[in-house]
C-alpha cells in the first residue's frame, strides 16, 4: 500500500505535504518523495526511506509553490531498491505531469509494451505507476486539441485510462499551468478523498490516501472520492468533478480495515476504528463458540493494529485484558517491511513481553490478521518464554490464503502460512494451543453494518475472487517470480 497526497493551496505547500506524508507513513516506509508546481517549474525531490530521513532543510527550501504532490511507497512492482521507482513520477508531454499512485495494475506488462509499440513511449523503470502515469499522458495527449487543455479532454482521458488499466489505482497527477486531477479505479479499490481548509488567502484543497492526513494538516473531510470519478482542481481553486467509468461500484479492499488504515481515518464512510470494534465483537462471538472460556485467564493485543478489536473481545467476553507486549516505538510496521529475513528480526526487536502479565496464565492473543505467520509464531514463542501456561490466539481476519494484485504485497500464495494447511495445522505451525479466526462474512458485516452501501468488497486474498476479472496465471508467476523472494 501507498500513501498519497495533494494539495492546491493559497500559500507555499512544501511543509503541509510533508505533514501529511507523515501521517500516511504507515502506508509506504520504503521510499518518499514531493513534487510542487512554482511558475513554470515542477520542483521534486524523492529518495529511499521514511520521510523524516528523506527530507532535510535543503530539501524542502527546494520545493516552492502553492500546489504540490506526494508519496509513501511500499513497493508491489519493481523492487524497494530502485530509487527511481520512488513517487512522484514526471513526464514532460503532454504539457508536464507529476504523478503518484497508490494500488497495483495487473496488465503493466502487456501495456508497457503497447505503449512502447504503439505510442513510442519508453518506460525506465519496472513501476507500474510509471506505466499508469504514461498511459494516462497518451491518453491527454490524444484527448486535448491544440496547446489549450480543457475539463472534457482531461476526463475523456481518465475514461480512457480506465478502459485500459486494470487493477487497483488511486491517483493524483498535477498538469502544469493547468491544476490537480484525482481518480479512482472502477471499483474504487484503493481509497481517496477530498478536504478542504478556509484560509485568509483563500479556499484550500487537499486530497489524500486517508482522512487523518487532511484532519491532521487542519482540513475539513469533504468527502471520498467515488469510485471511477475524476476530480479536477483548477489553478483558481475550483474544483469540478465527472464520472469517468461505464459501470462504476465501490468495492473497497477489506484488509484496509483490517490492518493498513489508520484507526482514526475514515474511509467510505466508515470509520475504521469503529469496524475493528466491531471485528472484536463478531471474532468474539466465534472465540466462545470454539474454546472455553472457563479456560482464558487474559486476553491480550498483538500492538498495534489489533488494539481495538482485543478490546472490544475481551469486553463482551468478560475477560480481563491485559497488555503484555510491548511495542518499541522507533521501530515501523513489520509486515510492510521488504524482504522476509528483516520481518522476522523486526518482530523481536519491535515487541518485548512483561513477564508477570504471562507467568502462569492461559493467555488469549488476538491479532488483526496472520498473514505468513512471522509475527504470531515469535509471539507464541515470546509468551511461552516469558512464562504462559497456555497460548491461545485469534484472529480479527479469515486466513490470507491467495495472493494479493491490488497493492497488498502478498504476491505468491507459498508465502502465507494457511495455504495448503487447515486451522489445526496452521495452529500447530505457529504453536498455539488453540487458534480461531474471524469467518469471512463476519469480517465484512464489520464494515457493512456502518455503511450498508457496501455490499461488496475486494476480499481476494480471503476468498481468492478479484473484482477486475480473471488474474492471468502468467501475470502470478511473473509476480511470483520478481517479487516473491
Ligand atoms: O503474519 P504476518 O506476516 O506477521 O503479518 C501479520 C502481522 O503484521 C502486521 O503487523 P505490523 O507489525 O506490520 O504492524 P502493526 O504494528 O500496525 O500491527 C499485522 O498487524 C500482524 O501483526
Ligand atoms: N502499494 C502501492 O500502492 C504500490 C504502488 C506501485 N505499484 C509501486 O510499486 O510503487
Ligand atoms: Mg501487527
Amino acid at each position: 500500500m501507498c500513501g498519497i497526497v495533494g494539495v492546491m493551496g493559497r500559500a507555499p505547500v512544501n511543509q503541509t505535504i510533508y505533514d501529511s506524508l507523515l501521517l500516511l507513513q504507515h502506508r509506504g516506509q520504503d521510499a518518499a518523495g514531493i513534487a510542487t508546481a512554482h511558475e513554470q517549474f515542477f520542483n521534486m525531490f524523492k529518495a529511499k526511506g521514511l520521510v523524516r530521513d528523506v527530507f532535510r532543510t535543503r530539501n524542502m527550501r527546494s520545493l516552492p509553490g502553492n500546489s504540490g504532490v506526494g508519496q509513501v511507497r511500499y513497493p508491489t512492482a519493481g523492487s524497494s531498491d530502485n530509487e527511481d521507482e520512488a513517487q512522484p513520477f514526471y513526464v514532460n508531454a503532454p504539457f508536464g505531469i507529476t504523478f503518484v499512485h497508490n494500488g497495483n495494475l495487473t496488465n503493466w506488462r502487456s501495456l508497457r509494451e503497447e505503449l512502447f509499440r504503439i505510442d513510442r513511449r519508453h518506460i525506465n523503470t519496472n513501476s507500474d505507476s510509471e506505466v499508469l502515469l504514461n498511459v494516462f499522458a497518451h491518453e491527454l495527449q490524444s484527448a486535448a486539441s491544440g496547446a489549450n487543455l480543457d475539463d472534457d479532454a482531461v476526463f475523456a482521458a481518465v475514461s480512457v485510462v480506465h478502459r485500459r488499466a486494470k487493477g487497483a489505482y488511486a491517483v493524483i497527477a498535477q498538469i502544469a499551468s493547468f491544476g490537480m486531477v484525482a481518480f479512482r479505479d472502477p471499483h474504487g479499490i484503493r481509497p481517496l478523498c477530498l478536504g478542504r481548509q478556509e484560509t485568509e488567502n483563500g479556499t484550500e484543497w487537499m486530497l489524500a490516501s486517508e482522512s487523518v492526513a487532511l484532519t491532521g494538516c487542519g482540513f475539513s473531510f469533504v468527502r471520498d472520492v467515488d469510485p471511477g470519478e475524476a476530480i479536477i482542481i483548477d489553478l483558481d481553486g475550483q474544483v469540478r468533478s465527472r464520472q469517468c467509468a461505464d459501470n462504476p461500484s465501490l468495492t473497497s479492499c477489506l484488509f484496509e480495515y483490517v490492518y493498513f488504515a489508520r484507526p482514526d481515518s475514515l474511509m467510505d464512510g466508515v470509520s475504521v476504528y469503529q469496524a475493528r470494534l466491531r471485528m472484536g465483537e463478531y471474532l468474539a462471538d466465534n472465540v466462545a463458540r470454539a474454546l472455553r472460556l472457563g479456560d482464558i485467564d487474559v486476553v491480550m493485543p498483538i500492538p498495534d493494529s489489533s488494539r481495538p478489536s482485543a478490546m472490544q473481545l475481551a469486553a463482551r467476553l468478560d475477560l480481563n485484558y491485559r497488555e503484555g507486549f510491548i511495542k518499541n516505538r522507533y521501530i515501523g510496521r513489520t509486515f510492510i517491511m521488504p524482504g522476509q529475513a528483516v520481518r522476522k528480526k523486526s518482530v523481536r526487536q519491535k515487541l518485548s513481553a512483561i513477564d508477570m502479565e504471562f507467568r502462569g496464565k492461559n493467555v488469549l492473543l488476538i491479532d488483526d490478521s496472520i498473514v505468513r505467520g512471522t509475527t504470531s509464531r515469535q509471539i507464541v514463542d515470546m509468551a511461552r518464554e516469558a512464562g504462559a501456561n497456555k497460548v491461545f490466539f485469534a484472529s480479527a481476519a479469515p486466513p490470507v490464503r491467495f495472493p494479493n494484485v491490488y497493492g497488498i504485497d502478498m504476491p505468491t500464495q507459498a508465502e502465507l502460512i494457511a495455504t495448503g494447511r487447515s486451522i489445526d495445522q496452521i495452529a500447530d505451525e505457529i504453536g498455539a494451543d488453540g487458534l480461531v479466526f474471524q469467518h469471512l462474512e463476519d469480517l465484512e458485516r464489520s464494515v457493512r453494518d456502518l455503511n450498508p452501501a457496501m455490499t461488496q468488497f475486494e476480499a481476494s486474498c480471503f476468498d481468492g475472487k478479484y473484482v477486475t476479472g480473471d488474474i492471468d496465471a502468467q501475470y502470478l508467476a511473473e509476480l511470483s517470480r520478481s517479487r516473491g523472494a
